[in-house]
């Protein structure tokens, strides 16, 4: 049976990646692909439960090696539970933040380093990385001023973090996408929302034709 394809979307708040999911799932399943889109942390029960400790508002004193930890294990059941089954069908996989998240914010934005954050991460998802990551490139002020205005989204104990921390966030992932190239393609996601979608579209038909070329041989 053919392998499925793994698609990440990252970047920071208010990048577009929810949005911009429902639409490509639509745009690829009208070509014909079997799609799941899901979301970390969350996408399951467990995690969903994970989720909302972490993000809850009154959590103020969680430490960040507990945050990182929360994080991979939400990871871990989701992985096992959702994405690796979804693969092993043959399913392309769309998932809104994966290990690049963990990487930029807890890694990075937070100081523990991303090496020492690869690593806890590593025990959770083995081998797997995403075949293709599309970062959604924003400015801070612009993705925050989005959300505020988003008015159904409620505002997580992430999202207070000061305007200091946001930038280093958006500085952790243009780190990771310069030194993944090969994996990581920055779209402007300043552009508008049809452009964002038409861009991130491409780069992911080109990923699945290069996928099942690469099965055929
Ligand atoms: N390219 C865009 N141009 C203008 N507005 C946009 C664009 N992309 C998304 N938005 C709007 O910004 C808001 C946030 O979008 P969305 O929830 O998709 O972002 P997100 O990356 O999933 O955010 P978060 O990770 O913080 O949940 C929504 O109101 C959405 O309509
Ligand atoms: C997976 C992951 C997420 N985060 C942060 C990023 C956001 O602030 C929230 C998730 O909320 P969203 O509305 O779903 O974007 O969690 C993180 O810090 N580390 C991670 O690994």
């Amino acid at each position: 049976m053919r392998q499925g394809v793994f698609i990440t979307i990252e970047g920071p708040e208010g990048a577009g990646k929810t949005s911009i999911i429902q639409k490509l799932k639509q745009g690829l399943e009208e070509r014909g692909q079997v799609v799941m889109a899901t979301r970390e942390p969350g996408g399951i029960a467990i995690a969903e439960q994970i989720r909302e400790v972490i993000l809850n508002k009154e959590n103020i004193s969680m430490d960040g090696r507990t945050e990182a930890l929360l994080y991979a294990a939400a990871r871990r059941q989701h992985l096992v539970e959702k994405v690796s089954p979804a693969l092993k069908e043959g399913h392309i996989v769309l998932c809104d933040r994966f290990i690049d998240s963990s990487l930029a914010y807890q890694g990075y934005a937070r100081g523990l380093g991303m090496e020492a954050v690869y690593e806890i991460n590593r025990f959770a998802i083995g081998e797997l990385m995403p075949h293709l990551t599309l970062l959604f490139d924003v400015r801070p002020e612009v993705g925050l001023e989005r959300i505020k205005a988003h008015k159904e989204r409620e505002v997580n104990r992430l999202d207070l973090e000061a305007l200091s921390f946001h930038e280093k966030v958006r500085e952790g992932y243009l780190q990771l996408a310069d030194k993944f190239p090969e994996r990581i393609a920055v779209v402007n996601a300043e552009a508008s929302i049809q452009s964002v979608y038409q861009e991130s579209l491409k780069l992911i038909l080109a990923k699945v034709e290069e996928q099942s070329l690469g099965q055929q041989c």
